[in-house]
Protein backbone atom coordinates (compact mmCIF):
# COMPACT_ATOMS: atom_id res chain seq x y z
CA UNK A 1 0.00 0.00 0.00
CA UNK A 2 1.38 3.82 -0.62
CA UNK A 3 0.52 6.66 0.93
CA UNK A 4 1.42 10.00 0.55
CA UNK A 5 3.51 11.21 3.88
CA UNK A 6 2.09 13.38 6.67
CA UNK A 7 4.15 16.81 6.66
CA UNK A 8 5.76 15.90 10.22
CA UNK A 9 7.79 13.27 11.38
CA UNK A 10 7.19 10.46 14.34
CA UNK A 11 9.76 11.10 16.37
CA UNK A 12 8.27 9.89 19.35
CA UNK A 13 6.96 7.03 18.36
CA UNK A 14 10.21 4.98 17.71
CA UNK A 15 12.64 3.31 19.95
CA UNK A 16 16.25 3.99 19.10
CA UNK A 17 17.35 -0.06 19.19
CA UNK A 18 15.02 -1.04 16.26
CA UNK A 19 15.91 2.11 14.11
CA UNK A 20 20.37 1.77 14.78
CA UNK A 21 19.34 -2.17 13.48
CA UNK A 22 17.76 -1.06 10.31
CA UNK A 23 20.09 1.38 9.85
CA UNK A 24 23.04 -0.97 9.64
CA UNK A 25 21.05 -3.49 7.58
CA UNK A 26 20.35 -0.67 5.06
CA UNK A 27 24.06 0.40 5.00
CA UNK A 28 25.19 -2.49 3.56
CA UNK A 29 23.80 -1.97 0.39
CA UNK A 30 25.58 1.10 0.22
CA UNK A 31 28.99 0.22 -1.04
CA UNK A 32 30.44 4.38 -0.71
CA UNK A 33 28.87 6.55 2.28
CA UNK A 34 30.57 9.75 1.68
CA UNK A 35 29.61 12.84 4.44
CA UNK A 36 30.18 16.34 2.81
CA UNK A 37 30.73 18.87 5.60
CA UNK A 38 32.23 22.38 6.24
CA UNK A 39 33.22 24.33 9.51
CA UNK A 40 31.50 26.92 8.40
CA UNK A 41 28.13 27.82 6.96
CA UNK A 42 27.40 29.00 3.19
CA UNK A 43 31.29 27.92 1.89
CA UNK A 44 29.07 25.89 -0.75
CA UNK A 45 29.08 23.01 1.14
CA UNK A 46 25.78 21.69 -0.58
CA UNK A 47 27.09 23.00 -3.66
CA UNK A 48 29.38 20.69 -3.54
CA UNK A 49 27.26 17.73 -2.15
CA UNK A 50 24.72 17.97 -4.98
CA UNK A 51 27.39 18.03 -7.50
CA UNK A 52 29.57 15.13 -6.39
CA UNK A 53 25.90 13.20 -6.64
CA UNK A 54 25.25 14.85 -10.16
CA UNK A 55 28.46 13.79 -11.40
CA UNK A 56 28.62 10.52 -10.03
CA UNK A 57 25.03 9.92 -11.41
CA UNK A 58 26.31 11.55 -14.79
CA UNK A 59 29.14 8.37 -14.84
CA UNK A 60 26.28 6.12 -14.36
CA UNK A 61 26.55 4.87 -10.27
CA UNK A 62 23.52 4.60 -8.54
CA UNK A 63 23.32 7.36 -5.96
CA UNK A 64 21.19 8.58 -3.16
CA UNK A 65 22.03 12.14 -1.56
CA UNK A 66 20.70 12.94 2.10
CA UNK A 67 20.16 16.09 3.18
CA UNK A 68 20.82 16.66 6.87
CA UNK A 69 20.79 20.26 6.98
CA UNK A 70 17.87 20.36 8.61
CA UNK A 71 18.40 24.43 9.37
CA UNK A 72 18.58 25.13 5.82
CA UNK A 73 17.94 22.33 3.62
CA UNK A 74 18.59 23.17 0.04
CA UNK A 75 19.62 20.11 -1.68
CA UNK A 76 16.09 19.51 -2.55
CA UNK A 77 15.92 22.42 -4.29
CA UNK A 78 19.18 21.92 -6.29
CA UNK A 79 18.13 18.54 -7.84
CA UNK A 80 14.82 20.11 -9.24
CA UNK A 81 12.57 17.93 -6.73
CA UNK A 82 11.65 20.29 -3.82
CA UNK A 83 7.96 20.34 -4.50
CA UNK A 84 7.88 16.41 -4.89
CA UNK A 85 5.15 14.37 -2.73
CA UNK A 86 6.76 11.85 -0.84
CA UNK A 87 4.84 8.58 -0.86
CA UNK A 88 5.24 6.29 1.87
CA UNK A 89 4.86 2.24 1.41
CA UNK A 90 3.65 -0.46 4.07
CA UNK A 91 6.30 -3.07 5.08
CA UNK A 92 6.05 -6.34 6.02
CA UNK A 93 6.20 -5.40 9.96
CA UNK A 94 3.61 -2.91 9.65
CA UNK A 95 5.28 0.27 9.88
CA UNK A 96 5.72 2.88 6.67
CA UNK A 97 8.98 3.42 4.65
CA UNK A 98 9.28 6.90 2.72
CA UNK A 99 10.11 6.43 -1.04
CA UNK A 100 12.93 9.61 -1.87
CA UNK A 101 11.63 11.21 -4.80
CA UNK A 102 14.03 10.71 -7.73
CA UNK A 103 15.49 13.02 -10.63
CA UNK A 104 17.58 11.61 -13.84
CA UNK A 105 17.32 15.10 -15.86
CA UNK A 106 16.14 14.13 -18.80
CA UNK A 107 18.11 11.10 -18.77
CA UNK A 108 21.51 12.67 -18.42
CA UNK A 109 22.34 10.69 -15.39
CA UNK A 110 21.04 7.95 -13.64
CA UNK A 111 18.17 8.61 -10.89
CA UNK A 112 19.20 10.36 -7.96
CA UNK A 113 17.26 9.57 -5.42
CA UNK A 114 16.83 12.46 -2.81
CA UNK A 115 15.74 12.44 0.82
CA UNK A 116 15.65 15.84 2.68
CA UNK A 117 14.26 17.25 6.42
CA UNK A 118 13.14 20.23 3.80
CA UNK A 119 9.82 17.10 2.74
CA UNK A 120 8.73 17.01 6.01
CA UNK A 121 8.72 20.34 7.82
CA UNK A 122 6.18 23.34 6.64
CA UNK A 123 8.88 25.38 4.42
CA UNK A 124 7.99 28.29 5.81
CA UNK A 125 8.30 27.80 9.53
CA UNK A 126 11.58 27.66 11.30
CA UNK A 127 13.17 24.15 13.24
CA UNK A 128 13.38 24.93 16.61
CA UNK A 129 14.43 21.70 17.69
CA UNK A 130 16.99 20.20 20.82
CA UNK A 131 19.91 18.46 19.22
CA UNK A 132 18.45 14.99 20.37
CA UNK A 133 15.77 15.31 18.37
CA UNK A 134 17.42 16.65 15.63
CA UNK A 135 19.85 13.50 15.58
CA UNK A 136 16.68 11.41 15.77
CA UNK A 137 15.01 12.36 12.80
CA UNK A 138 18.07 12.50 10.58
CA UNK A 139 18.65 9.05 11.85
CA UNK A 140 15.15 8.15 10.49
CA UNK A 141 15.49 10.04 6.73
CA UNK A 142 18.26 6.93 7.04
CA UNK A 143 16.60 3.95 8.83
CA UNK A 144 12.76 4.85 7.68
CA UNK A 145 13.23 5.65 3.81
CA UNK A 146 13.54 2.88 0.75
CA UNK A 147 16.68 3.61 -0.06
CA UNK A 148 17.42 0.20 -1.71
CA UNK A 149 21.10 -0.70 -3.43
CA UNK A 150 23.78 1.93 -3.99
CA UNK A 151 26.90 2.64 -5.29
CA UNK A 152 26.94 5.98 -3.10
CA UNK A 153 24.80 7.71 -0.30
CA UNK A 154 25.99 11.00 -0.27
CA UNK A 155 25.58 12.88 3.43
CA UNK A 156 24.93 16.68 3.44
CA UNK A 157 25.24 17.68 7.05
CA UNK A 158 24.36 21.11 8.56
CA UNK A 159 27.52 23.71 8.98
CA UNK A 160 29.70 23.65 11.83
CA UNK A 161 30.82 20.36 14.46
CA UNK A 162 27.64 19.82 16.27
CA UNK A 163 26.39 16.88 18.18
CA UNK A 164 24.35 15.78 15.84
CA UNK A 165 26.91 15.00 13.40
CA UNK A 166 29.21 12.90 15.92
CA UNK A 167 26.24 11.13 16.58
CA UNK A 168 25.37 9.99 13.10
CA UNK A 169 28.85 9.53 11.96
CA UNK A 170 29.08 7.07 14.91
CA UNK A 171 26.06 4.96 13.46
CA UNK A 172 27.21 4.57 9.85
CA UNK A 173 30.79 3.93 9.49
CA UNK A 174 31.48 6.72 6.66
CA UNK A 175 33.93 5.62 3.82
CA UNK A 176 34.88 9.11 3.05
CA UNK A 177 34.32 12.81 4.60
CA UNK A 178 34.42 15.77 2.40
CA UNK A 179 35.26 19.05 4.03
CA UNK A 180 34.54 22.40 1.97
CA UNK A 181 36.14 25.22 2.48
CA UNK A 182 36.71 28.88 0.56
CA UNK A 183 40.50 30.10 0.78
CA UNK A 184 39.94 33.02 3.27
CA UNK A 185 41.77 32.37 7.26
CA UNK A 186 38.53 32.73 8.90
CA UNK A 187 36.70 29.95 6.66
CA UNK A 188 40.26 27.60 7.22
CA UNK A 189 40.42 28.16 10.90
CA UNK A 190 36.62 26.73 11.26
CA UNK A 191 37.37 23.68 8.16
CA UNK A 192 40.45 22.28 10.37
CA UNK A 193 37.83 21.88 13.33
CA UNK A 194 36.00 19.70 11.01
CA UNK A 195 38.61 17.53 9.78
CA UNK A 196 39.88 17.16 13.41
CA UNK A 197 36.46 15.85 14.31
CA UNK A 198 36.45 13.06 11.31
CA UNK A 199 40.07 12.25 12.10
CA UNK A 200 38.58 11.71 15.95
CA UNK A 201 35.74 9.60 14.11
CA UNK A 202 38.63 7.67 12.33
CA UNK A 203 36.90 8.55 9.36
CA UNK A 204 39.37 6.70 6.50
CA UNK A 205 39.53 8.87 4.30
CA UNK A 206 39.27 12.78 4.87
CA UNK A 207 40.07 15.34 1.94
CA UNK A 208 39.54 18.80 1.47
CA UNK A 209 37.78 20.51 -1.49
CA UNK A 210 38.24 24.47 -2.16
CA UNK A 211 35.07 26.46 -3.64
CA UNK A 212 34.99 29.61 -4.66
CA UNK A 213 38.38 29.70 -5.20
CA UNK A 214 38.78 32.04 -8.03
CA UNK A 215 36.70 33.80 -10.63
CA UNK A 216 37.65 34.52 -14.70
CA UNK A 217 36.02 37.67 -15.00
CA UNK A 218 33.99 38.19 -17.91
CA UNK A 219 35.22 40.88 -19.53
CA UNK A 220 39.08 40.48 -19.07
CA UNK A 221 39.26 36.77 -18.80
CA UNK A 222 41.63 37.24 -15.62
CA UNK A 223 42.19 35.28 -12.86
CA UNK A 224 40.77 37.01 -9.35
CA UNK A 225 41.56 35.19 -6.22
CA UNK A 226 38.50 36.85 -4.67
CA UNK A 227 38.99 35.30 -1.49
CA UNK A 228 42.80 35.05 -1.53
CA UNK A 229 44.57 31.79 -2.75
CA UNK A 230 45.73 28.33 -2.03
CA UNK A 231 44.09 28.16 1.75
CA UNK A 232 42.53 24.87 1.11
CA UNK A 233 45.47 23.08 -0.15
CA UNK A 234 47.82 24.27 3.05
CA UNK A 235 45.09 23.58 5.41
CA UNK A 236 44.91 19.61 3.72
CA UNK A 237 48.79 19.67 3.96
CA UNK A 238 48.88 20.94 7.62
CA UNK A 239 46.19 18.49 8.90
CA UNK A 240 48.24 15.49 6.86
CA UNK A 241 44.90 15.07 4.54
CA UNK A 242 44.38 15.15 0.78
CA UNK A 243 43.32 17.85 -1.51
CA UNK A 244 41.23 17.22 -4.24
CA UNK A 245 40.70 19.97 -5.88
CA UNK A 246 39.59 23.64 -6.75
CA UNK A 247 36.24 24.60 -7.20
CA UNK A 248 35.99 28.48 -9.11
CA UNK A 249 33.19 30.94 -8.55
CA UNK A 250 30.97 30.27 -11.50
CA UNK A 251 27.68 32.15 -12.16
CA UNK A 252 25.95 29.54 -14.13
CA UNK A 253 26.37 27.58 -10.78
CA UNK A 254 24.18 29.74 -8.90
CA UNK A 255 21.47 30.15 -11.62
CA UNK A 256 21.62 26.83 -11.94
CA UNK A 257 21.50 25.55 -8.52
CA UNK A 258 18.39 27.89 -8.37
CA UNK A 259 16.72 26.27 -11.22
CA UNK A 260 17.52 22.51 -9.69
CA UNK A 261 20.06 21.91 -12.19
CA UNK A 262 23.57 20.98 -10.99
CA UNK A 263 26.35 22.80 -12.34
CA UNK A 264 28.22 19.67 -13.90
CA UNK A 265 25.22 19.00 -16.61
CA UNK A 266 26.66 22.33 -17.98
CA UNK A 267 29.96 20.28 -19.69
CA UNK A 268 31.47 23.19 -20.81
CA UNK A 269 31.69 25.09 -17.78
CA UNK A 270 34.46 25.39 -15.84
CA UNK A 271 32.84 24.48 -12.33
CA UNK A 272 31.52 21.45 -14.54
CA UNK A 273 35.77 19.90 -15.32
CA UNK A 274 36.90 20.82 -11.97
CA UNK A 275 33.50 18.95 -10.08
CA UNK A 276 34.18 15.95 -12.80
CA UNK A 277 38.11 15.86 -11.65
CA UNK A 278 37.71 15.69 -8.29
CA UNK A 279 35.19 13.05 -8.58
CA UNK A 280 37.45 11.01 -10.82
CA UNK A 281 39.92 11.19 -8.19
CA UNK A 282 37.86 10.24 -5.20
CA UNK A 283 36.20 7.18 -7.29
CA UNK A 284 39.95 6.61 -7.98
CA UNK A 285 40.94 6.82 -4.09
CA UNK A 286 37.63 4.79 -3.04
CA UNK A 287 38.19 1.78 -5.12
CA UNK A 288 41.96 1.72 -4.35
CA UNK A 289 41.15 1.32 -0.40
CA UNK A 290 38.17 -1.07 -1.22
CA UNK A 291 40.58 -2.84 -3.00
CA UNK A 292 43.62 -3.02 -0.21
CA UNK A 293 41.07 -3.72 2.28
CA UNK A 294 39.81 -6.66 0.31
CA UNK A 295 43.13 -7.74 -0.15
CA UNK A 296 44.24 -7.90 3.75
CA UNK A 297 40.76 -9.60 4.70
CA UNK A 298 42.00 -12.58 2.10
CA UNK A 299 45.09 -12.21 3.18
CA UNK A 300 43.77 -12.86 7.11
CA UNK A 301 41.50 -15.46 6.06
CA UNK A 302 44.41 -17.69 4.58
CA UNK A 303 46.26 -17.20 7.79
N1 LIG B 1 31.45 27.77 -7.03
C1 LIG B 1 30.40 28.56 -6.92
N2 LIG B 1 30.17 29.55 -7.84
C2 LIG B 1 29.10 30.40 -7.73
N3 LIG B 1 28.17 30.30 -6.76
C3 LIG B 1 28.34 29.34 -5.84
C4 LIG B 1 29.44 28.43 -5.86
N4 LIG B 1 29.32 27.58 -4.80
C5 LIG B 1 28.22 27.95 -4.14
N5 LIG B 1 27.63 29.00 -4.75
C6 LIG B 1 26.39 29.70 -4.33
O1 LIG B 1 26.61 30.15 -2.97
C7 LIG B 1 25.41 30.03 -2.21
C8 LIG B 1 25.68 29.17 -0.97
O2 LIG B 1 25.96 27.87 -1.40
P1 LIG B 1 25.47 26.59 -0.59
O3 LIG B 1 24.03 26.71 -0.22
O4 LIG B 1 25.92 25.40 -1.35
O5 LIG B 1 26.34 26.77 0.73
P2 LIG B 1 26.28 25.96 2.09
O6 LIG B 1 27.67 25.95 2.63
O7 LIG B 1 25.64 24.65 1.91
O8 LIG B 1 25.35 26.90 2.93
P3 LIG B 1 24.66 26.60 4.36
O9 LIG B 1 25.73 26.85 5.36
O10 LIG B 1 23.57 27.64 4.41
O11 LIG B 1 24.16 25.20 4.36
C9 LIG B 1 24.36 29.43 -3.16
O12 LIG B 1 23.60 30.46 -3.71
C10 LIG B 1 25.20 28.77 -4.25
O13 LIG B 1 24.52 28.71 -5.51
Amino acid sequence: MTIKTPPTLNIAGLGADPLIQRINEKQKKWKYKIAVLSGKGGVGKSTVAVNLAAALAKKGYFVGILDADIHGPNVAKMLGVEKADVLAERMEDGRFEMIPPMNDFLGQTTPIKVMSMGFLVPKDQPIIWRGALVTKAIKQLFGDVKWGELDFMIIDFPPGTGDEILTVTQTLHLDAAIIVTTPQEVALLDTGKAVNMMKRMEVPYIAVVENMSYLICPHCGNKIDLFGEGGGKKLAQKEGVDFLGKIPIDLKAREASDAGIPIVLYEDTMAAKAFMEIVDKLIAKLEDMKKDEEESTEESKEE
